[in-house]
């Protein structure tokens, strides 16, 4: 299979955990014979810097012309001072916006091997298997007007949450559409109680919810769901929410698995290409010091084996060599505890990569036998 792959590392540490998805990805193009071909694009910070914008046409063409986007992270204090529109992150904003990609699917897996790195007790957490779907391209973060302005001689601010019906019902139908093949249960998150979003929220899941009897619907407001995940988190099988809650939640989410550095993502359009990331963002207190765990980036490039190119048994063969190295003990310092190896972030994908191209040398020794 031949593939085209924009990746845009962006910033901080997204630069030194993206090296480990690509890496990653050039070992199963090796294992399984398929020629993955990378393209570079600037994005964020760095963007910025070459370019005096966020996100220049060129990286948009880029991912347009791609089969897939692989993004690092965005974002740090130099860049902290500058007027909104030229802030890192509007260019993450924008480039999900045009590219359409209104679902963000946050897998969140309990390792075995991890346990004693989450500080939630071994019983709570065990067997968690949950993905939350959360609303990418609306709400908070892209309603206008968004501004400061001066009222009777106060400083007063806005910003806006503003949803269309249909933006709702097509991230809870690809929810229920997931929870099919799950478990069978969406769990819709919303301020009900308090805001009208959230009353239409509610109502959309429901209408949703008549076209799948099969699969449960329940209703959880987003102050309580915050508690739950901590105390329950195995009530939970498909969660779909709005933008800003989902991304608060998942970062939450991700202490179940024992670290930021541990939660992957994919984000889905109508039509493609989809992108790819990461959900930590560019870490500047451990930038530069290859501390950072590339787990999470090259779990994302598993998804997109997965969902991009369908190749099912490439994204088992990331995983699986995801799972060997944990139980071997590897460790970067996020997860890292008494009696385990603790390795750099180039060890790690290193050790990744080793364990991917290990098992075509096995495969190659029985087939010479077969
Ligand atoms: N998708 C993106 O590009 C995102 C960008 N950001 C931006 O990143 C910058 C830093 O934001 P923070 O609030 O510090 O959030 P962050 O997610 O970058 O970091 C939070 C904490 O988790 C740790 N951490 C994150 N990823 C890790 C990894 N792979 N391995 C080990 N430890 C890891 C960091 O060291 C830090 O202590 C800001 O400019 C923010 O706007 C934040 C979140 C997402
Ligand atoms: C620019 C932010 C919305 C990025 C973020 O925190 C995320 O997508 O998780
Ligand atoms: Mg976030």
């Amino acid at each position: 299979m031949k593939k085209r792959i924009a990746v845009l590392p962006g910033d901080g540490i997204g630069k030194e955990v993206t090296r480990g998805a690509v890496d990653v990805l050039k070992a199963i193009g090796e294992r399984f014979g398929h020629q993955f071909y990378f393209s570079y694009g600037k994005i964020g910070g760095s963007a910025v810097d070459s370019f005096g914008t966020p996100l220049p046409d060129e990286t948009v063409e880029l991912c347009r012309e791609s089969d897939a986007v692989l993004l690092g992270a965005v974002g740090g204090p130099k860049y902290d001072q500058l007027p909104v529109h030229l802030r890192p992150e509007r260019g993450l904003l924008k480039i999900r916006k045009e590219l359409g990609l209104y679902a963000n699917l946050r897998p969140t897996l309990y390792y075995s091997s991890l346990a004693e790195s989450s500080p939630l007790r071994k019983e709570i957490i065990e067997d968690v298997d949950m993905v939350m779907v959360r609303e990418l391209t609306g709400g908070l973060y892209f309603g206008k007007p968004s501004e400061r302005s001066t009222q009777n001689g106060q400083d007063v601010v806005v910003d806006t949450l503003f949803y269309q019906r249909e933006e709702m019902t097509r991230v809870i139908k690809l929810a229920f559409d997931l929870a099919r093949q799950r478990k069978g249960k969406v769990t819709s998150v919303d301020k009900a109680n308090v805001l009208e979003s959230s009353r239409m929220w509610r109502e959309v899941a429901e209408e949703v919810s008549k076209a799948y009897p099969d699969v449960t619907l329940e209703h959880v407001l987003v102050d309580n769901a915050a508690m739950q995940l901590i105390k329950n988190p195995r009530k939970f099988d498909v969660v779909v929410t709005e933008n800003m809650f989902g991304d608060i939640l998942s970062d939450e989410a991700s202490v179940l698995t024992g670290s930021l550095g541990m939660l992957p993502s994919a984000s889905l359009s109508e039509k493609g290409p989809y992108l790819y990331e990461p959900i930590h963002g560019s870490a500047p207190d451990i930038e530069g010091q290859n501390v950072a765990n590339p787990l999470a980036s090259i779990l994302s490039a598993a998804m997109m084996l997965r969902l991009s190119f369908g190749l099912e048994e490439e994204a088992k063969a990331v995983e699986n060599a995801v799972n060997e190295v944990l139980n071997a003990g590897y460790r970067t310092k996020d997860i890292s505890s008494f009696g385990k190896k603790q390795v750099s972030t180039t060890e790690m994908i290193e050790e990744v990569k080793a364990t991917i191209l290990d098992h075509e040398t096995i495969l190659n020794i029985m087939g010479a036998y077969a």
